[in-house]
């Protein structure tokens, strides 16, 4: 049988007052949350009607958090500690709260002695067993001088009270390095509470990262899904509760949040095989990329093949790339991905447990009915079989000699800064997709932040880190579709005969790739006579060229993997991003 866990969320973790941050929670199906104390202390309601509130909604309250700086201190100030505890002790009866959170101090009071922390941790917990409350004692990383799991948990057994059990959260945990694998020597009936966060590594401060960069499971670089397999083998069956301090979050509509924090834990669960559902779809490639509005697709190569039996749409295509123009829309940009899956029944079954929002369609008679739901850009995503969607386009019997475009390599989609850790998430649980190393390099306009994801198709996203004042430029930024080819240099040449508009790469560049390259002359100077941009990594050689913009927000990218060169080209996106820029502007 499997456990049947329940979620909650820290309120922390959420914008807003307590009230938003609670309807928020329960809106996006969490069984409880953990109350910080600061927001309660601003809520004009009582602790009473609080808890009216949070069993209105269907939530418990299942932590009170945190009573800090409480152990290994001189009598005078255990005194005053105990006096403080007492009074959070009549709050959390109030609140219908059995367990509160003490983190590891960091009080300059704080003597290094755990048998003077066990001997006051004891006589803590016994006072708050006379209530029926248990204390759950948490090493934050940056403690004075408990820092460790282990070593909170040393003090939880030397103190030896029934209502004394720690706390475990894996950041404070997986930040440090520390062995996750020892907490199965700790007794399931011990772990009184479990928070999940997760983070990118980031070489900084502890507590600047913990309280700044902390994301929810899926979005970072921790192994969440170990971490909480060893909680759960050691016998823990309280809630997974997600306790994430992030300043993008803090900030984002409540609702949005908590959808997103709900399904990074549904994908955690179904990563430990806790959850029914169908295994992710392995894409098979793209089905195709719609574009709204009209960019020449026929100076490219492509042909006009069909036009949609009942909506404003052509199909067209060269080799295996396939596009769609929609002529309904804002023009030039990139309005929906066809993702071919071997079974899109199952991949709409999956999107709708991990919460991806539906979007309604309407399929006109005879036409093949496609699952379609919307990511978190706003992008559509259908989930398609084989091509039987291709029959819903009547052949126009049109086709061009094309110019050795092959097929879709990758798609590119900018998102705004809020949303791409989201979006990271979406993809790799919704669709199956795994995220890559996250990369920054300096833009003409400042710093972007990109990453891929893939399996069975690539996806790129990427965003500004900030974007301030009326310098750069208003229009938001391009999104591009990459097609393949199977030679770079003569398909930059073929398309530039038949007058596509190309990108103009400056000759720096080429002087700079000869000087940090082994690369012949020859081939260097074929790639300068052809704008054609190169990159290798260990695996390979990618070689790429672009083509103008073809609409406010569009452009096309040509690429030629060799060997297999995994990447995207990202150390020559500045040079590119340049260049459109100088296109943009006039010359
Ligand atoms: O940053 C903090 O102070 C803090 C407080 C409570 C926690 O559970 C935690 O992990 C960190
Ligand atoms: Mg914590």
């Amino acid at each position: 049988m499997l456990p049947d866990l329940r979620t909650a969320i820290a309120t922390v973790c959420l914008s807003g007052t307590l009230d938003d941050k609670l309807a928020a929670a329960a809106a996006a199906g969490f069984d409880g949350v953990e109350l910080f104390e600061n927001d309660l202390l601003a809520d004009r309601r009582g602790p009473a009607e609080i808890r009216e509130r949070c069993a209105g909604l269907g939530l418990t309250i299942d932590l009170y958090q945190p009573l800090r700086d409480f152990e290994a201190v001189p009598p005078d100030v255990l005194a005053r500690n105990l006096r403080r505890a007492e009074h959070k002790f009549d709050v959390m009866a109030e609140l219908g709260v059995q367990t509160v959170l003490v983190c590891s101090s960091v009080s300059p009071d704080a003597i290094n002695d755990d048998d003077l922390a066990a001997e006051q941790l004891h006589l803590l917990a016994s006072r708050a067993a006379e209530r029926g409350l248990r204390i759950a004692y948490e090493a934050l990383a940056w403690g004075r001088f408990v820092n460790g799991y282990e070593h909170a948990w040393r003090i939880v057994r030397r103190a030896g009270h029934p209502a004394l059990g720690v706390c475990l959260d894996s950041f404070h945990i997986l930040s440090k390095e520390d062995d996750p694998r020892a907490i199965r020597a700790i007794p399931g009936e011990k772990i009184f509470f479990l928070q999940l966060a997760d983070a990118p590594v980031l070489p900084m401060d502890v507590l600047q990262w913990s309280r700044h960069h902390r994301l929810f499971p899926g979005q970072g670089d921790f192994d969440l899904t170990t971490f909480t397999r060893n909680v759960l083998d050691a016998g823990y069956r309280g809630p997974l509760s997600l306790e994430v301090f992030n300043d993008v979050f803090r900030q984002a509509d409540p609702y949005r949040a908590a959808v997103d924090a709900r399904r990074s834990l549904l994908a955690l669960q179904d990563s430990l095989g806790l959850l029914d559902v169908p295994a992710a779809p392995r894409a098979t490639g793209y089905a195709f990329a719609e574009l709204v509005g009209g960019p020449d697709l026929a100076s490219l190569g492509f042909s006009r093949t069909g036009v949609h039996r009942s909506k404003p749409v052509e199909l067209w295509t060269q080799g295996d790339a396939r596009v769609l123009v929609n002529a309904e829309g804002e023009p030039g940009e990139i309005g929906a991905l066809g993702i071919a899956v071997p079974d899109p029944a199952a991949a709409a079954q999956r999107a709708k447990v991990l919460l991806a929002p539906p979007l309604s369609r309407t399929a006109g008679p005879g036409e093949a009915p496609l699952t379609a739901i919307a990511a978190p850009d706003g992008t559509h995503v259908f989930l398609c079989a084989d091509d039987d969607w291709l029959g819903d386009f009547v052949p126009t019997g049109e086709s061009a000699p094309g110019a050795g475009i092959t097929g879709i390599d990758h798609v590119a989609l900018t998102q705004p800064f809020d949303n791409f850790d989201e979006a990271t998430l979406f993809y790799r649980s919704v669709l199956g997709l795994e995220p890559g190393a996250t990369a920054e390099f300096a833009a003409p306009f400042g710093l972007v932040r990109g990453r891929g994801v893939s399996g069975g198709v690539r996806l790129t996203l990427d965003a500004a880190l900030v974007r301030r004042g009326g310098w750069a430029p208003a229009v938001p930024s391009p999104q591009h579709i990459a097609f393949t080819c199977t030679d770079a240099v003569s398909c930059a040449e073929a398309l530039r005969q038949s007058g596509a508009r190309l990108v103009e790469i400056p000759g720096n560049y080429y002087d700079d790739l000869a000087a940090r390259t082994d690369l012949p002359a020859e081939r260097v100077a074929a790639l300068r006579a052809r704008s054609v941009l190169y990159d290798r990594d260990e695996h390979g050689e990618y070689l790429h060229f672009y083509t103008e913009l073809a609409g406010a927000r569009v452009f096309f990218e040509v690429v030629q993997r060799i060997g297999g060169y995994s990447g995207f080209g990202v150390v020559n996106a500045p040079v590119r991003m340049a260049a459109h820029h100088e296109a943009r502007r006039g010359r």
